[in-house]
């Protein structure tokens, strides 16, 4: 069973939670996590005016996905970074080029989740998940967010991500601040979660 974990990261703190994710995934016997990028669309000089150039070298070797690896997957968990309280738009772009699956229905019934960074503690995560959702919806997928039963996004004797939609990292107004450990078993529960459900779903 294969869980594809589609995710754009410009200065890595999406892709430490795509990693997290992964070893949820794995967490469950016979559940394979794939890695993917999806295209870059800033040329080159733009990424240098944003300091992503360097971060995002760390990266690089991982494969950039295609539309098919969608419709050959059992279950998708979707990564990316807040813009103005949306998915950002490389996702956005790499989503649009889905019509074709849309058509003959390639998704329809596989689990699908979310999961995403702002610089803020209330930039957006939400809204960025939940718009994202829509996208699922109209490809059939079924919704697989963060369930209360991962405790730790009741915490509240630190500033933490996460939240029923999916799970998520705060990354500070100059990307200063790490995914926490928190965040970070947020993230490894939406794997496991999202595969186990798949393998439900799978029957
Ligand atoms: C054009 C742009 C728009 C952004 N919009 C928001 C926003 O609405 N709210 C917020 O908290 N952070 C915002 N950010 C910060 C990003 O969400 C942050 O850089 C990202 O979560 C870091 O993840 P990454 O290291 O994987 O790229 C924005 C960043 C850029 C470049």
């Amino acid at each position: 069973m294969k869980v594809l974990i589609p995710f754009y990261s410009m200065y890595g703190h999406i892709y430490r939670m795509a990693e997290a994710v992964a070893e949820g995934v794995r967490e469950v016997s016979g559940a394979e996590a794939v890695l993917r990028r999806v295209p870059e669309t800033l040329p080159t000089d733009v990424l240098q005016k944003m300091g992503a150039v360097e971060p995002q070298k760390a990266f690089a070797h991982i494969p950039v996905c295609t539309v098919d690896e969608l419709a050959a997957a059992d279950a998708i968990i979707f990564g990316t970074p807040t813009r103005f309280g949306n998915m950002c738009g490389q996702m956005r772009q790499f989503l649009d080029a889905t019509g074709g699956l849309w058509v003959k229905g390639g998704l329809v019934g596989k689990a699908g989740g979310v999961f995403t960074s702002s610089a803020t503690q209330h930039g957006g995560q939400e809204s960025t998940i939940l718009t994202f959702h829509t996208f699922l919806l109209h490809q059939g997928m079924v919704l697989v967010g963060l369930p209360y039963a991962f405790a730790g996004q009741m915490r509240i004797d630190e500033i933490t991500g996460g939240s029923p939609y999916g799970a998520s990292t705060i990354a500070g107004g100059q990307g200063e601040r790490l995914p926490s450990e928190n965040e970070l078993a947020g993230a490894r529960y939406q794997g496991k979660y999202i595969a186990e459900i798949a393998a439900k779903l799978k029957g």
